[in-house]
């Protein structure tokens, strides 16, 4: 089975409500969908997610990536080779983890269908249910705890509630949200890197000693700030989770190594798909460290890949998979099923589309 063809398209799917972060604003999804081709006629989909103030990948980017650096390197590759395709992909250019990470998925989707099974068991075949949490988005107190009620409402059993906009009005936000849901959800925190190291100790210890039973804080402190990460790990008691602090195997080892922080969440755009993941995930359990698995603002293209990910590892623990569930559409047919905060995997070839609505193609 041999690469004939790379084609990247854009795919828009406006959100339920607002997805708000200490970052950023997104009203829709506008994301790329790399499809590859094989001279036996079989098709692979992957996804690169537009989220330039984590990965610095835009529309652009992500296209020219791709079609002038990666794809010249692919085309003619056989799918059963794969180190070598994951070695080029690699190799074709620095960063640009996103580009990567859709041309990733497109080939293990390719992989399975190769090999006349589904990803996940190639991936180890651990599980094939996943519970996600859902995200609440930063607001105000009062309508992120009626979004916290609603998840309650829709099954789900963890939120993770976005934070990181100004510590004190945080506290807030976690006392409102804790009194409306009781003791009946369990809440996960991200700051985004919203935080300073010292805010982000003072505002933790006053949730703990207001007991507001937090089971995470991500990524407290700028990407950049491990000394801040590590400062905030040793001073609170509640776990501390890496987020835009790592993106590669090597981001990870500096992590562990450190003791940085007690958590890494592991997404597809960060690490440039799914081989550098699943080396990340290797590295976590020679370390025996949980991880999460989470996404970026990504179809169930991209979520499918990252699910089947979930469903091979066992060191993946936690999972944020919930894009697809904040969309108001779902142009996918096939591959990952969605039922709120359960997702199934079934024995489809591949990543199993059937069809995939509205790309536009260039
Ligand atoms: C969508 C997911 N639940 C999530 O919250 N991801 C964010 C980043 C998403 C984005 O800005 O596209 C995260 O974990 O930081
Ligand atoms: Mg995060």
């Amino acid at each position: 089975m041999k690469i004939r063809d790379i084609q990247v398209g854009e795919i828009k799917i406006p959100l339920k409500k607002p997805f708000r972060t200490a970052l950023r604003e997104v009203y829709t999804i506008e994301n790329a969908i790399v499809r590859i081709e094989t001279d036996t006629g079989n098709v692979g989909y992957g996804e690169a997610a537009i989220t330039p103030v984590i990965t610095g990948d835009t529309m652009g980017s992500i296209k020219w990536a791709i079609m002038e650096h990666i794809r010249p390197s692919l085309i003619g590759m056989d799918i059963e080779n794969i180190e070598e395709i994951m070695n080029r992909i690699d190799n074709s250019l620095v960063n640009n983890s996103s580009p990567k990470a859709a041309v990733d998925m497109a080939i293990y989707d390719l992989y399975g269908q190769l090999y006349n099974t589904t990803v996940y068991k190639l991936l180890g075949g651990y599980r094939n249910k996943i519970t996600t949490d859902i995200t609440v988005s930063v607001n105000d107190p009062e309508e992120m705890a009626q979004d916290s009620i609603d998840a309650l409402e829709r099954g789900y059993k963890t939120i993770k509630v976005k934070v990181g906009k100004d510590w004190k009005v945080d506290l807030l936000r976690l006392e409102t949200i804790r009194k409306a849901v009781g003791n009946k959800v369990n809440i996960r925190i991200d700051a985004n890197q919203g935080w300073t190291p010292k805010e982000a100790v003072r505002v933790m210890r006053m949730m703990e000693d207001k007991g507001l039973d937090i089971e995470l804080v991500e990524q407290p402190v700028k990407a950049y700030d491990i000394e801040g990460l590590k400062y905030v790990t040793d001073n609170i008691d509640t776990p501390v989770m890496a987020d835009e602090s790592v993106f590669s195997p090597q981001d990870a080892v500096n992590i562990i190594i450190n003791r940085a922080a007690d958590l890494v969440n592991i997404k597809l755009m960060k690490t440039g798909g799914i081989h550098n993941a699943i080396k990340i995930c290797n590295l976590a359990e020679i370390y025996e460290m949980e991880c999460m698995l989470g996404c970026m603002m990504e179809s169930k293209i991209g979520l499918t890949a990252a699910c089947h990910l979930a469903g091979g590892k066992s060191i993946i623990t936690k999972f944020d998979l919930d894009a697809p569930n904040l969309c108001a559409e779902d142009p996918v047919d096939g591959g990952a099923i969605y039922k709120e905060s359960l997702i199934v995997l079934e024995d489809d070839l591949g990543f199993g589309f059937r069809k995939i609505g509205n790309i536009i193609y260039d």
